[in-house]
């Protein structure tokens, strides 16, 4: 029998947990991947001893399968010392009647891009800022679970308490509500995550943080892992999107995945709030020429090809990673990228999509 997820489950049916049964009929076998003999897995769903007291066994289990080059097992252990008991994020989805939207939020959008490394983190975490600085009360949700980058962008490195261990309190910075997949994980938890694990957390990361705790939300923002993957089918089946915003860089081959990103918002029925393109021009700081690294303009042309709203573009500029590296947006503060951002922003307002 050649190696996969069914060979590495008959053989895990064989060893005796230390409570009873076996590990697959407990169901303590969570997000099985075999790909190219290379086996990963979740172990949990029991107490963490008995977990760990059973682990030995079941990678000898596995181990001893032909093909087998490399595993990881994780078990996921409760938060690291002094972060105090917290819900644990990271489960099988539960089962909801239809799009539902989060308690205490008035509009929730999407950001998304076709193509990773395009800005759709840093558009994000400064749209938050700038429509916050616009009067608005905004709340922004770091969905990107394999690179989570809203923490660093927006200064923020605590983990999230949780007085009851299942309501997640936000954070606050810039004056924005803010929630990060990544600050509830340890790395190894989200890297090895499938499909209804990652689905479970986002789900948590809507139903259980206290979005309004800090008062009642105008906007939330997601910002989406990159592609067109489970995460972002979730979000649009699952949850009651005001729509999507798209970003992009000018060069044709961005534009290409932005297009499949397009088309997925189109399927799921949710609509395009607008395109952004991001990193369109750049000035040289010395002699003020301005450049078109990636060409211009190319965003736009889609939007009016497609019928969509466009809604700006953002220079390329070095101040923009620097201020996102260091943990205050660029939108907080002046300057051209800032006054891109503000203007963005009041389109939005202008159109009443926050
Ligand atoms: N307009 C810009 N000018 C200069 N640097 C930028 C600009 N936009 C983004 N960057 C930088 O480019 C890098 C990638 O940006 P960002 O993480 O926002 O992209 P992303 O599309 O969210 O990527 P991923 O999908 O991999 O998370 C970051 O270092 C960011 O600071």
């Amino acid at each position: 029998m050649s190696l996969s997820k069914e060979s590495v489950l008959e053989a895990l049916r064989i060893v005796r947990m230390p409570g009873g049964g076996d590990p697959v009929s407990r169901d303590l076998i969570r997000a099985l991947a075999v790909e190219s003999g290379v086996v990963r897995f979740v172990l949990e769903g029991a107490p963490e001893a008995e977990l760990a007291a059973a682990k030995p066994a079941i990678e000898a289990a596995v181990r001893a399968l032909a093909g087998v080059e490399s595993l990881t097992v994780v078990v996921p252990s409760g938060p690291a010392k002094g972060m105090g008991a917290g819900p644990k994020i990271g489960q099988h989805p539960t089962p909801q009647a239809g799009p539902q939207g989060v308690a205490g939020v008035r509009h929730i959008i999407a950001v998304g891009s076709g193509k990773g490394g395009v800005g759709k983190s840093t558009v994000s975490s400064n749209l938050a800022v700038a429509l916050a600085r616009a009067g608005k009360r905004v709340g922004l949700l770091d969905a990107d679970i394999y690179g989570p980058s809203q923490p660093r962008m927006m200064g923020v490195q605590q983990r999230p308490a949780s007085p009851d261990g299942k309501t997640i309190l936000p954070l606050r910075a810039h004056g924005v509500t803010l929630m990060s997949i990544g600050l509830m994980l340890k790395e190894d938890e989200a890297v090895i995550w499938r499909g209804p694990m990652l689905m479970g957390a986002l789900q948590q990361m809507l139903g259980q943080v206290a979005w309004d705790h800090y008062g009642p939300l105008d906007v939330l923002i997601i910002d989406l892992p990159p592609g067109t993957g489970d995460i972002q089918l979730t979000l649009c089946q699952k949850t009651r999107l005001d729509g999507a915003i798209v970003v992009s860089t000018p060069q044709d081959v961005a534009l290409l995945d932005a297009r499949k990103a397009l088309d997925m918002f189109r399927r799921l029925e949710t609509p395009v709030i607008g395109l952004i393109e991001n990193m369109s021009s750049y000035v040289c700081p010395n002699c003020g020429h301005e450049a078109h690294l990636f060409g211009h303009g190319g965003v736009g042309a889609e939007a009016v090809k497609l019928g969509l709203p466009y809604l700006g573009e953002l220079p390329l500029d070095l101040e923009v990673r620097l201020a996102g590296d260091a943990g205050t947006p660029v939108a907080a503060g002046e300057g051209p990228a800032a006054a891109g951002y503000r203007a963005i922003a009041e389109k939005l307002i202008a159109a009443g999509a926050v």
